[in-house]
């Protein structure tokens, strides 16, 4: 089947038919990132990214039970795991979305697919000998970790690794296997190499161990690259395009906005943003929730209908004030 022609994934379920629209923001825009850990009672406070915690597979219900009664109505999946593969049928993750899925039916679950939470070198894709990136079995190696989430039970797949031809080798995996109209395929398009990962490097335990990871991300200045990843990623199917970071990629979003008018649109409010906005208003720099809510608003007036941020429980709060 032609990938063109498969869009049922993108608004089978009732929440992603919700993001089909431009409006402004509220609870069903927000999407929260949640770090899984491989021990499944652990709750483990990250100190850089205050206020968010690891979790084991046991203690999400205690965790995320309170949050769905507030509204709270999808997430996103993270893993850290060195010992075994991304798709490891008793990882993390996986076994996360299992018993996501029994437990809160009516949550939406989005997994992030990467390769650098799973690897020794901590990069994103497979690696020649000479360390540079080797893209077509990288391109597979997401697919198949895709597939994997998608058969667990996963609404959602979103790689962040930026390999070249990883959206088109996702969409025809979906397809070939029968999930083509019921998983969505959420693509990190314009993602750049930031400096503001740092404190979910430190979450996910992803730093890469050598080198960076400037040959995939996007140079920050690169506007172009940013509009052609967008273009491409539309032409091999898929169905969200994100840009991450969001606050000072506005324009990006704007352009994306543009370029891909019939598209949801996700940013990515990422860690060091939210870090950053949280040590500003503790120096006094300004109000938490003024600045949180300044932020956000003006990501979804850039165009997002979509927004990932670790504000999400907050947002819960205020949006019901
Ligand atoms: N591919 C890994 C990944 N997936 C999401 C983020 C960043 C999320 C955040 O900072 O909140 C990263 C870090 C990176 O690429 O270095
Ligand atoms: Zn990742
Ligand atoms: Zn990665």
């Amino acid at each position: 089947m032609e990938i063109s022609s498969v869009l049922q994934g993108g608004y089978a379920h009732p929440l992603s038919r919700e993001w089909q629209t431009r409006k402004k923001i509220d609870k069903s825009m927000l999407m929260y990132p949640i770090f899984i850990t491989d021990d499944p009672t652990a709750s483990v406070e990250i100190s850089s990214l205050p206020g968010q915690r690891r979790w084991g597979v046991d203690r999400l219900e205690e965790f995320l039970g309170p949050l769905i009664k507030k509204g709270l109505k999808s997430v996103i999946l993270f893993g850290d795991d060195r010992g075994s593969p991304a798709d490891d049928p008793a990882g993390p993750v996986i076994l996360a979305i299992r018993k996501l899925r029994v437990l809160f039916p009516s949550l939406y679950i989005a997994c992030d697919v990467c390769l650098c939470e799973y690897t020794s070198h901590g990069h994103c894709g497979i690696l020649h000998s000479d360390g540079t990136i080797n893209s077509p079995p990288s391109a597979e190696r997401i697919a198949e970790v895709a597939f994997a989430y998608a058969k667990a039970g996963a609404h959602c797949v979103a790689p962040s690794d930026m390999m070249d031809g990883r959206i088109r080798a996702i969409k025809k995996r979906l397809i070939d296997e029968g999930f083509g109209n019921k998983c969505l395929l959420m693509s990190y398009s314009a993602k750049f190499a930031s400096g503001l990962y740092g404190p979910f490097r430190d979450a996910a335990g992803s730093a890469p161990s050598f080198g960076d990871r400037k040959c995939y991300q996007l140079p920050p200045s690169a506007k172009g690259l940013a509009r052609r990843a967008i273009q491409r990623d539309m032409v091999e199917g898929a169905d969200i395009i994100m840009v991450k970071p969001a606050l000072p990629y506005l324009d990006i979003l704007a352009d994306a906005a543009q370029l891909a008018p019939d598209h949801p649109l996700a940013a990515y409010q990422v860690s060091g943003e939210y870090a950053m906005v949280v040590a500003g208003a503790k120096a006094g720099v300004y109000d938490l929730r003024a600045m949180a809510f300044e932020t956000t608003e003006s990501i979804v007036r850039a165009g997002a209908t979509l927004i990932l941020t670790y504000f999400t429980p907050q947002f819960l709060h205020w949006l019901d004030e």
